[in-house]
């Protein structure tokens, strides 16, 4: 189905709800948590939202991660899409974590201060340290991530995630909106603020003061160009807020 030159695209960002690991306060990365009961209720209740909003998908992208597949299942079931095509990428995980997987937020602020906690978390291009190879949460010998070779990842900051995340954006995620589907997208904390940031064109120092909140559906009305018609808005704006001061406070 060509879409119309002036048609609007409609994108729906949606993060996981919360996971086993937001809960603990865990730096999560490419470990596959799953959801918390929270975290599963808040997925239904995005699907709802976009019921509510008449904001029906005709296809969804997901990460690799449990805890992003799980958030599209629960939510399109609430919106009564359960059945339209999925598609999957590693493109869409989390960023790398690093050597920081598994460790505790608030630790990890009190042993290396705020300076490199904020480095770490929220810079454009410092990443933690690499992981071990021999790390319990390592994910070198995962088969998913068999075929990935040179680009299997031991740390990312968030230059690397948007360089991993572009072909896809450039790739089926432009196919799909391109055609006039309306594209969910169900990932992560960081690849989400990767396509924030391309999308409303933030700074590379802006970006540290973005955080995205888990369950609450964000919409962006894209022209033929696949550039905002507007800024991206969350279809429960003050629940996003309040969710995102929280994500913001993490380890404090
Ligand atoms: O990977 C993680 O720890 C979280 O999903 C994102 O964490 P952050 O908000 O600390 O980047």
């Amino acid at each position: 189905m060509a879409a119309t030159p002036s048609e609007d695209r409609t994108l729906v960002l949606l993060r996981h709800g919360e996971s086993d690991w937001n809960a603990k306060n865990l730096f999560t990365g490419w470990v596959d948590v799953d959801l918390t009961d929270k975290g599963r209720a808040e997925a239904a209740a995005g699907g709802r939202l976009l019921r509510e909003s008449g904001l029906l998908p005709d296809v969804v992208h997901t990460s690799l991660l449990r805890r992003a597949i799980t958030t599209a299942a629960l939510s399109l079931d609430a919106a009564d899409r359960h059945w339209i095509p999925v598609r999957r990428t590693w493109r869409l995980n989390e960023r790398h974590y690093g050597a920081l997987q598994g460790k505790d937020k608030k630790q990890t602020l009190a042993e290396y201060g705020e300076e490199q906690f904020m480095l770490w978390r929220r810079s454009f291009d410092t990443p933690p340290p690499e992981i071990d190879l021999d790390d319990e949460f390592s994910q070198a010998h995962d088969p998913r991530y068999a075929d990935l070779g040179d680009e299997m990842p031991r740390t990312e900051c968030l230059a690397d995630v948007i360089a991993r995340l572009m072909p896809w954006w450039e790739g089926d995620a432009a196919a799909d909106l391109q055609s006039g589907r309306v594209v969910l997208v169900a990932a992560h904390g960081n690849s989400l603020r990767a396509i924030v940031k391309h999308l409303d064109g933030i700074g590379d120092d802006e970006i540290a003061g973005l955080n995205i909140p888990t369950g609450q559906p964000l919409v962006y009305r894209l022209g033929d160009d696949l550039r905002p018609l507007g800024p991206g808005e969350y279809l429960d704006p003050e629940a996003a807020a309040a969710a995102a001061a929280a994500v913001a406070n993490q380890g404090r």
